[in-house]
């Protein structure tokens, strides 16, 4: 059955190609200026242009404000919006009812108290990211490369669509999807050959291991 792919953390047209020729269903664009896979809106709005119809753009916001968001969603052809830092359920409604996309909520997973978060989001967001939690100190909310225990959430049900996140990698994905049961994964620095730079190999071998994955 194997799973779908998000690869995040686009920014230059040779990896958006490798990622859709790779077969990935989603490409995630970050606008979180922190992060080495931080782009621009007016660099994103042209990578966004040559994307085919049924890869999702999705844009990667961290506590954005709506004059950001304004400006993400009218300037660039996304359709979908990842908020990963700590926005309330009240907040991903508020985007939802505002900009009319679906919206996909990001949760940091460290223990068995913050999967009891989860249900927080489950009737509110159109997808869950269930991710790893950054550890105390850390500059990023995510994109750390840090896999959380995957038995946390082996034989959870959640009523809305939900991806798996966190250290993904070639090498580890097939076992995240067999133990976690993940239909959907998603990987940013498990697919670089240094901070912020993708690498096509990386990238390729990671969507065959995760479509193969049962
Ligand atoms: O990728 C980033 O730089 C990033 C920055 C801020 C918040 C989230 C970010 N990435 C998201 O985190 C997951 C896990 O990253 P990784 O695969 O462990 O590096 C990634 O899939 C993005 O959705």
């Amino acid at each position: 059955m194997g799973a779908t792919v998000k690869i995040c953390g686009l920014s230059d047209a040779q990896h958006v190609k490798a990622a859709v020729s790779a077969g990935a269903r989603y490409l995630g664009f970050v606008f979180f200026p922190k992060s080495p896979r931080n782009v621009s809106i007016e660099r994103a709005a042209k990578l966004m242009v040559d994307v085919p119809v049924g890869v999702a753009k999705v844009a990667l916001v961290v506590n954005a404000d709506d004059a950001l968001l304004d400006r993400i969603t009218s300037e660039t052809l996304v359709d979908m919006v990842q908020l990963h830092g700590s926005e309330s359920p009240e907040r991903v409604a508020q985007v939802k009812a505002r900009y009319g996309l679906p919206v996909m909520k990001a949760i940091g997973i460290a223990g068995p108290e913050d999967v009891a978060q989860i249900e927080r989001y489950a009737g509110v967001a159109d997808q869950l990211l269930i991710d790893a939690k950054a550890p105390k100190g850390a500059d990023l909310p995510g994109g750390n490369g840090i896999a959380f225990d995957w038995r946390l959430v082996q034989r959870k049900y959640w009523p809305c669509p939900w991806m798996l996140a966190g250290g993904l990698a070639p090498d580890n994905v097939a076992e995240a999807i067999r133990l976690t049961g993940a239909k959907q994964v998603d990987v940013s620095s498990g697919v670089e050959s240094a901070p912020g730079i993708k690498d096509d190999r990386l990238i390729a071998a990671f969507c065959a291991a995760a479509h193969a994955a049962n």
